[in-house]
């Protein structure tokens, strides 16, 4: 295998990732090379850090490194049914038809649901531009990714200050926070006893989800009208009904499908979006310029739409840097080796959990001028850093909801930076270290909202 660092019986290299593993596992990859083996705890990782490699494994060997690593956290998400942890026939099967459905929302414009979504977004933060009150972000730009992506989906959507908590808001939450933190028996598998209270939560929270995805298509199935389809679920239940293998696919499969998109959509898009605000709060000439480019291409007191996107070089290169430099999955989602794969002189083994170091490559002062510095001008026209920048990942098994993602970034961040300007309340910079979990949080913080006039 791949050379890395010693590991101690039990716990691997765990013990050496600190309260950053992200950096950690660079510094490892610094030093061991673009194919770097950890033990995190008794399960062998290989690191890839190297883009070249990422295109000769991810891209040109993609057969081989299809499949995911399944933790028992994974299992219990997806009972291994799901597009996120699934292996082999049983995911191209499922993957084919959500990409097709996914392909099929553009023609029909079903994105117009996360624009009204994004509207309302708007709506909120203007009463705290109006009052005056500082407000912690956090909880709205939630409840817009999460309506986001039910909107989009299923049609239904959640009220900013309802006051009892939609189903899903409450189950998602329980399933982020026992994911978040990574779980000691996914790593160390015999502790699984000592977490059954933990596992059992996320089970029931997991139940949860699924039940309402299930539910939905039942409505969904007595209320579709194929000439004009609603949103997403109504578009795959189309796709499966032509489909040559419809008997292949049930309810449950596609309820665990539908699952996935809650848990993978929702905190990524909600992280990305309290950076954003962060990035422009700290940075007012940046943030000066989206907005005189928004008021340039859009006009002013008008509503940004995708057909703008085009147009708007300096926003779009703000996303992205935001994207490199706050990466919502730094390690992308673990996979698997489907068979021994040899690279050079090295053996990825059978069954080895291989992970994209997305962070890593995204930070390395090797392919980008500074690295740490937030500098959306790196993003010339035309600029395409290929390997060193993959938030989505890559290869057939990559983010399937990126359009939707880039979407709902989108809708946002032009409408918030267009109407209102964000900065500290105190005049200080606001904190943009961040807390590393399984994804690169923001540490939660208060911004004063100001209406453009
Ligand atoms: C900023 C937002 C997002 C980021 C950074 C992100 C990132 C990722 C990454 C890195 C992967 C693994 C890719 C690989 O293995 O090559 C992934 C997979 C996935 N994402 Fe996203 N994602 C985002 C938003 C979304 C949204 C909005 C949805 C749903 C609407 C979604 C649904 C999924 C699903 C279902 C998978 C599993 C795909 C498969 O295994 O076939 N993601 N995402």
């Amino acid at each position: 295998m791949p050379p890395g660092p010693f590991p101690l019986p039990i716990i691997g290299n765990l013990h050496q990732l600190g309260k950053s593993p992200y950096k950690s596992l660079k510094n490892f990859s610094d030093k061991y090379g673009g194919l770097t083996t950890v033990f995190l705890g008794s399960v062998p990782t290989v690191l890839i850090s190297d883009p070249e490699l990422i295109k000769d494994i991810i891209i040109n060997k993609s057969d081989m490194i299809l499949d995911r690593y399944n933790s028992d956290s994974s299992k219990i998400i997806g009972e291994e049914k799901n597009l996120l942890f699934a292996k082999g026939p049983y995911w191209k099967k499922y993957r084919k038809v959500f990409t097709a459905a996914m392909t099929k929302a553009r023609q029909y414009n079903i994105s117009s649901r996360i624009e009204q979504q994004a509207i309302q977004l708007n709506q909120h933060f203007g009463k705290y531009a109006d009052s005056q009150e500082i407000l912690n972000p956090h909880d709205f730009i939630r409840r817009y990714s999460l309506n986001g992506v039910i909107d989009y989906s299923f049609t239904d959507a959640v009220e900013y200050e309802s006051e009892t908590d939609h189903i899903v808001i409450k189950a998602a939450e329980i399933m982020e926070e026992i994911l978040a933190t990574g779980n000691p028996h996914d790593f160390i598998p015999f502790l699984k006893p000592f977490y059954q209270k933990k596992r059992s939560a996320l089970k029931g929270a997991v139940t949860q989800v699924w039940d309402y995805c299930i539910s939905a298509i039942n409505v969904h199935r007595k209320t579709l009208n194929s000439d004009k389809p609603r949103d997403l679920l109504d578009l795959l239940l189309i796709e499966i009904e032509k489909s040559e293998e419809k008997e292949f696919y049930t309810d449950d499969g596609l309820s665990k499908c539908l699952t996935d998109l809650i848990v993978a959509g929702h905190e990524t898009v909600a992280i990305t979006l309290g950076w954003l605000i962060i990035f422009m709060a700290n940075n007012q000439d940046m943030q000066e310029k989206c907005y005189q480019e928004l008021v340039s291409v859009v006009g002013k007191g008008k509503l940004p739409s995708l057909a703008n996107r085009n147009q708007t070089h300096y926003l779009n290169a703000v996303i992205k840097e935001v994207m490199r430099i706050r990466t919502a999955a730094p390690m992308a989602l673990p996979r698997s080796a489907v068979e021994n794969i040899q690279v050079g002189n090295y053996v990825i083994p059978k069954g080895t959990q291989v992970m994209m170091s997305v962070f890593s490559l995204a930070m390395d002062d090797k392919y980008w001028d500074n690295p740490e510095q937030f500098d959306p001008s790196r993003w010339k026209e035309g600029f395409s850093p290929d390997y060193t920048y993959i938030p989505f990942g890559v290869g057939p098994r990559m983010c399937v909801g990126m359009g939707v993602a880039k979407d709902e970034l989108y809708y946002a961040a032009s409408q918030m930076l267009i109407n209102f300007k964000w900065s500290s309340p105190n005049g200080k910079p606001i904190d943009d270290e961040g807390i590393a979990r399984i994804a690169l949080e923001y540490k939660q913080y208060d911004i004063k909202i100001d209406r453009r006039v």
